[in-house]
């Protein structure tokens, strides 16, 4: 394994939680919390990105970004990571590709919140997405609906994993995915810039 990245057992079923983090905020703790319970995860990395492909502002520098973070999530089964800052990569499918080829055995599972699942088809490379990892999507407000109307989750409706058995998606045949309810948070890294509550700057 490449020094500095998290250790990682053949077996371990990890969840990936891939964002912007400007900032980071409690909904991304309770998300983290629900999915490793919901989903049976061992440990859940958070993927602190260069920076979203589709979102044109660019976002507070990455340091900056990931000791915010490290302050919001301390729990001892997650880890803080700037991942795709060190291995060159941008859009997820290419991360996924180059993680599931560095942790040959671990059971990735890809964490999205309900209103990345209503743009998915936009992503670079999703349906590859699809083959390469299953997915786990995590209600948000206002995406209550985005299960059955957004246009991935119609292609792809043969490969929905029923919410009962969520424990399952780590193990479950490519392609899968799985949207659990649960109690939601509306927290938003936009409405604390809008509030001017974020230094990150
Ligand atoms: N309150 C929340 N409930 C459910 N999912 C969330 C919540 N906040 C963030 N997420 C999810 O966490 C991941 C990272 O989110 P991100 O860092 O973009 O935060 P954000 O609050 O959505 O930011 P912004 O408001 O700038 O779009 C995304 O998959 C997003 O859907
Ligand atoms: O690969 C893509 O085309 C792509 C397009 C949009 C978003 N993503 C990823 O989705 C994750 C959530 O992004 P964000 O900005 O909503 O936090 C983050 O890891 C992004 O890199 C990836």
């Amino acid at each position: 394994m490449r020094q500095g990245f998290p250790i990682a057992m053949r077996g371990q079923r990890i969840g990936l939680l891939g964002g912007s983090f400007d900032p980071a905020h409690e909904g991304h703790a309770h998300i983290t919390r629900e999915a490793l319970r919901r989903f049976g995860l061992d440990r859940v990395w958070w993927l602190v990105s260069p920076g979203n492909p589709l979102k044109a502002r660019g976002p507070a520098p990455m340091a900056t970004r990931l000791r915010q973070a490290r302050r919001v999530m301390r729990d001892p089964k997650v880890v803080v990571s700037g991942l795709e800052a060190e291995l060159g990569t941008r859009h997820t499918a290419q991360t996924l590709a180059r993680l599931t080829a560095l942790y040959p055995g671990v059971q990735f599972v890809w964490l999205m919140g309900a209103d990345n699942l209503a743009q998915f088809d936009r992503w670079e490379g999703w349906r590859r997405i699809l083959a390469l990892v299953p997915v786990g999507v995590l209600a948000r407000p206002g995406h209550r609906m985005v299960a059955g109307q957004a246009r991935a989750a119609r292609i792809f409706a043969h490969a929905r994993l029923d919410a009962g058995r969520a424990r399952l998606l780590p193990f479950a045949r490519r392609p899968a995915w799985c949207f659990v309810q649960m109690p939601m948070s509306d927290l938003s890294s936009s409405a604390i810039r809008a509030g001017g509550g974020w230094r990150g700057r």
